[in-house]
């Protein structure tokens, strides 16, 4: 337990494998990036996840928000909504910003009146400005993580998972984008940062988990387990 905390997503021993097809063979390639996870997020927490290039971050945030499922072990959702912000899922590079916006919020469970009543100010937080209505092929990546950034702050959900998208973009909406969050963290708001920099899960975490060789390698107060994982990579 974590002190009176209630858990929002439980993972008992999950497994993930991808299989994918070898062009003009009859071979497939099966690869589990996440072996055997086990914890707990709790209301309220801000988790970071740490690990090296392909440990299998982005599939554990696609996991706890549910855009695959494992094919062992359980993961349970203790009746939350979640958002994922992350640059390379979830955008219809066809449509415009402003259609994304409405789709991600739908697919949040909101109700499109309500989505619509954001819009205005999800353009202004994002700077779009006309590039609001157009096609998201056309974005810079410093214009694509403002659009979802806007999104994630403007349509509220339960969860928020973040993929490495506070690493990139203009250190000015950098800085926006990380008071916003820290506001977010301190009203009790519960957050999920997937990031490389060991220094920003320190800054806006409470706790963090380190995954290596497809297992939790450590997992706790954001401190210990940054510094353990710092200490690993020297
Ligand atoms: N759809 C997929 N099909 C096949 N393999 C995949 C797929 N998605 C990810 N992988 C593989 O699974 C492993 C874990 O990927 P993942 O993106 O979760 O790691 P990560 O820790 O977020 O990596 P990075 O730090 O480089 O962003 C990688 O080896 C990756 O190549």
């Amino acid at each position: 337990m974590s002190g009176s905390k209630k858990p929002a997503i439980s993972l008992n021993n999950v497994r993930v494998t991808y299989r994918s097809g070898i062009p003009f063979t009859r071979t497939t390639n099966v690869y589990s990036p996440l072996k055997d996870i086990s914890f707990e997020l709790y209301e309220g927490d801000s988790l970071g996840v740490l690990g090296r290039n392909g440990a299998g971050k982005s599939t554990l945030l696609r996991l706890l928000n549910g855009i695959i499922k494992p094919d062992g072990g359980k993961v349970i959702n203790h009746g939350h909504r979640t958002a994922l912000l992350s640059l390379t899922v979830g955008y219809d590079q066809n449509l415009s910003g402003r259609q994304n916006a409405v789709i991600s919020g739908m697919m949040m469970g909101l109700k499109k009146h309500f989505i619509v009543s954001k819009l205005d100010e999800i353009n202004e937080f994002a700077e779009l400005k006309e590039f609001f209505d157009q096609p998201v092929k056309n974005y810079s990546t410093g214009m694509k993580q403002r659009l979802g950034m806007a999104v994630a702050i403007h349509l509220k959900s339960d969860i928020l998972l973040i993929d490495e998208i506070l690493a990139v973009g203009d250190s000015r909406f950098r800085r926006k984008s990380e008071a916003v969050m820290r506001e977010k963290i301190t009203s009790g708001d519960t957050v999920v940062l997937v990031s490389h920099s060991a220094e920003t899960v320190k800054r806006l975490c409470n706790k963090a988990i380190w995954i290596e060789g497809g297992v939790v390698a450590q997992y706790g107060d954001s401190k210990d387990v940054v510094a353990c994982y710092e200490e690993s990579q020297k």
